[in-house]
């Protein structure tokens, strides 16, 4: 399911993806382990702690994490991502496609439109989450992550979009005619704050006071539709 077409779209002539919650299914290992963490201080993790934490840097996500539960007279967020850091390692290799990813990166990519990945995800993460997937990942015309110098700050600053947009082979690309993918609250805000268009796709479990922002929302990146961007059709009947 999608929102309807919004007036003045425009061309698009370059794509942007984030990558954990949107390509790869990676949001449920942050979830799982920082549930356990404060089920050991006796709290639970909700979705609105969730909201405000995915898509960022690891720092800052951490950061939110220990003052926003409370926990940080007992736990700093150095040391709570040092906690997390092996059920995360464990969990990573195992990273799974969200449904449609292949699809669309391909289809990109065959119709010669420059694909890249933004991400505020850092290197070693990256490497684990990718490791079964690099076939399809090397497609991509490049990969910003959240520890490119580049990136002074994090999602919702445009830090990553922008650099992104200036390694496209004839960037800085016009903003207008970039469209992005995200699932995060701060990435949709990150995109908007570069410029750019921007089609959110959210975990239902997000509150929809999140969807505001976004140029399109949709359920699942099996539902884009290209044409509806200035972009070229699928060609199957899918
Ligand atoms: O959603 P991404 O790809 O920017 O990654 C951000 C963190 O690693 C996870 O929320
Ligand atoms: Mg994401």
């Amino acid at each position: 399911m999608s929102t309807p077409a919004t007036a003045g779209r425009g061309s698009i002539s370059h794509v942007i993806f984030d990558m954990d919650g949107l390509l790869l299914d990676t949001e449920k290992f942050y979830t799982e382990v920082q549930e356990i963490i404060l089920a050991r201080f006796n709290k639970t993790f909700d979705w609105s702690l969730k909201a405000k934490m995915m898509g960022r840097k690891a720092i800052e996500a951490a950061r939110i994490f220990v003052d926003e539960s409370g926990i940080s007279d007992s736990l700093s967020a150095e040391d709570f991502l040092v906690e997390r850091e092996a059920m995360l390692q464990e969990l990573f290799p195992t990273s799974e496609l969200m449904p449609g990813a292949s699809r669309l990166i391909k289809h990109l990519h065959a119709k010669n439109i420059p694909i890249c990945i933004a991400t505020g995800t850092h290197t070693r993460h990256f490497d684990l989450k990718t490791q079964r997937h690099k076939e399809l990942f090397s497609l991509m015309h490049h990969v910003v992550r959240g520890d490119d110098p580049e990136v002074k700050q994090g999602k919702p600053a445009p830090d990553g979009f922008l650099a992104a947009s200036r390694r496209f082979k004839d960037g800085p690309v016009d903003p207008q005619k970039v469209l992005v993918f995200e699932d995060a609250p701060s990435g949709v805000l990150a995109a908007k704050n570069a410029g750019m268009n921007v089609v959110m796709v959210p975990d239902p479990r997000l509150d929809i006071s999140h969807q505001d922002v976004a140029d399109q929302i949709m359920t699942s990146l099996l539902d884009f539709k290209p044409e509806e961007w200035g972009l070229p059709p699928f060609e199957d009947s899918n």
